[in-house]
């Protein structure tokens, strides 16, 4: 599949000498949502910023819906659709006003039926003579993504989109981001809620110090990285683990009262009613048992750990 943007080679050094980037080189594929993870600092504001041409990169180049970010900038940049991280409207325009004044912006034509089912999908149309300063935070985003649609990009980045917004605004805004999907919009989001790339992307790139670590299908993430663990609560305390079960590494807790197995999703139990049976032999009986799987969470956590 063509993809609906490419970043070949970019670096980017600001004045400063810092290195933000060292040497990017990702594929978003058309019709995806594209989860862009990574710690604080990691790059992720710069790499957009990049795409959507408000920063230049030092090295390297970007297509964005095959259009070259730098050599044909209006092209690329009417193909792209940016709500950033920090709010930026005129506080005294009201909301209509500043969706249609966006729009112009882009030289597209009047379409007030558009902007209409955006304010609509939105849950804005109520509002769209209110003055954008009277509205609530959460409404002042919704502001943000309207603007961001009004010219009909092909591509949306959200830096951050649920930082700071309360828990109901985010399922809206989850819910929102999967229609615009549904309507082929590709959708790039960077965030620090790992929750959030769990429910929503279809591939997810991590991003730690300028370089990319990875970048895979979620679920293939999910199973490849993911670790499993049963644990088994035991009948009667152990002082220690038998020698001969030393090759299942198991853990003992504190009070003896439970002994937990860590094993790769990816071997899906194997070894585990050989675990039971050998067990058992040792005179180790349970009375309950659990598994669990870590979340993206972990996995994140341990990747950018062990790059550390
Ligand atoms: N204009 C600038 N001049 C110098 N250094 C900068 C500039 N802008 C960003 N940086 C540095 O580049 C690095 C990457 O910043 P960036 O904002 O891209 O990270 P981020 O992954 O978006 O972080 P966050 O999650 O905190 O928003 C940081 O160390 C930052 O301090």
């Amino acid at each position: 599949m063509q993809a609906v943007i490419s970043v070949n080679g970019v670096t980017k050094t600001y004045a400063s000498g810092f290195q933000a980037l060292k040497g990017i080189h990702l594929d978003i594929r058309r019709g995806e949502i594209f989860a862009l993870l990574g710690p604080n600092g990691a790059g992720k504001t710069t790499l957009i910023s990049i795409i959507c041409g408000i920063v230049n990169a030092s090295t390297g180049s970007v297509l964005a819906d095959g259009h070259d970010i730098a050599r044909d900038y209006r092209a690329a940049r009417a193909k792209i659709g940016l709500v950033p991280q920090e709010l930026s409207t005129d506080a005294f325009e009201s909301v209509w006003d500043t969706v249609k004044f966006s729009r112009g912006l882009f030289g597209k034509p009047p379409n007030k039926a558009y902007l209409e089912k955006i304010l609509k999908d939105l849950s804005l149309w109520d509002k769209r003579d209110a003055k954008i300063m009277a509205l609530s935070g959460g409404m002042k985003r919704r502001v943000m993504i309207a603007k961001a649609l009004s010219h009909e990009p092909k591509i949306l980045f959200l830096d951050e989109p649920t930082a700071g917004v309360d828990v109901e605004l985010r399922r809206d805004m989850w819910q929102m981001v999967r229609r615009l999907r549904e309507n082929g919009v590709t959708i790039i989001l960077t965030t620090h809620y790992i929750e959030e790339a769990e429910e929503m992307a279809d591939r997810i790139g991590v991003i730690s110090k300028g370089e990319i670590l990875l970048v895979e299908d979620k679920d293939v993430l999910m199973k490849k990285l993911g670790k499993k663990q049963l644990t088994l609560h035991l009948q009667h305390p152990l002082a220690g683990v038998p020698d001969g079960l030393q090759e299942y590494q198991l853990e003992l807790s504190q009070d003896g009262t439970q002994l937990t197995y860590t094993f790769d999703a990816q071997d899906d139990r194997i070894g585990i009613p050989e675990l039971l049976k050998r067990l058992d032999e040792h005179g180790i009986h349970f009375r309950d048992l659990q598994t669990s799987e870590s979340s993206l969470e972990e996995i994140f956590v341990s990747l950018v750990r062990g790059r550390a």
